[in-house]
């Protein structure tokens, strides 16, 4: 069965292909090598965590489960509305055929604020790990699901060396032994099904107890308000990845606050 992340990393290996061949390593590298430092994206959502809610507030424009998601879609406003309303951290979807997004909204909403932002996006390849650092991202995701244990050893070594932080992303129990043979210990367990679009808060609370002393755990996907994050915290969990609940508010700021505030 061909599924929607066999889809999506079919696109990115054509669109990283084309980028890499247009654009020179060197310049790539002149420009991660000009940016701002990397803003420590675990070190803030541990510090937000230890006395409350560590967020991670998504700007997101699409996404093939929730189709247009925000018309009045504006990064810079939304980062601003997400800092206000007491997020950790920003996470940027950049893939544009399947989530709308874009570089140029990551780059606009981390100029807008002081928070660590993470690239959203599919990596396949180190060479997007650069370019990552080159617009300025602190923090990089990895799918377990979509890279074997060499692909991800790669990618996560560029992050290290360029300073950034890693969200390794797994889905059971077979995937978070994969993620802890690597070395970052920000661990994120998406609730939605990739195949299906399915979510199921039972792959967090079945996760949360394996994951070792030391880890901060994150629950991705599918949180619609603050009682579903209460019940993960009475399981342990107090970090969080929010898209699409809050992108659908009107007033975002309120939101953010109403859901860790
Ligand atoms: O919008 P939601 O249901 O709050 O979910 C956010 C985030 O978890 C989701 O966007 C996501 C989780 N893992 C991903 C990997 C790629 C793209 C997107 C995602």
């Amino acid at each position: 069965m061909i599924t929607m992340l066999d889809t999506i990393l079919e696109t990115k290996r054509e669109e990283v292909a084309a980028r890499k061949a247009a654009n020179a390593l060197s310049e790539i590298e002149a420009l991660a090598m000009a940016q701002t430092p990397p803003r420590g994206f675990r070190a803030a959502l541990d510090a937000k965590a230890a006395t409350g809610y560590g967020l991670i507030a998504e700007i997101k424009q699409a996404s093939p489960s929730g189709g247009l998601i925000r018309t009045d879609f504006d990064p810079v406003r939304h980062a601003q509305d997400y800092e206000a309303g007491g997020a950790a951290c920003l996470s940027v979807l950049t893939d544009l055929t399947y989530f709308q997004g874009h570089e140029s909204y990551l780059i606009a909403a981390r100029a807008a604020v002081k928070l660590p932002v993470l690239r959203k996006d599919f990596m396949i390849d180190p060479w997007q790990v650069l370019e990552a650092r080159a617009i300025g991202a602190d923090a990089i995701l990895i799918i377990v699901a979509a890279l074997d244990d060499e692909q991800m050893g790669e990618i996560e070594d560029a992050a290290i060396g360029l300073g950034m932080d890693v969200l390794v992303e797994v889905h059971d129990a077979a995937e978070l032994d994969r993620a802890l043979a690597l070395k970052s210990r920000l661990i994120g367990v998406n609730n939605r099904n990739l195949k299906d679009f399915s979510v199921s808060f039972e792959r967090t609370y079945e996760l949360v107890g394996r994951a070792p002393e030391g880890c901060t755990f994150v629950a991705e996907s599918g949180l619609t308000g603050r009682a579903d994050l209460d019940a993960m915290a009475e399981r342990g969990v107090r970090c969080f990845l929010i898209g699409e609940a809050l992108m659908r508010e009107a007033d975002m700021v309120a939101a953010t606050r109403a859901m860790v505030g």
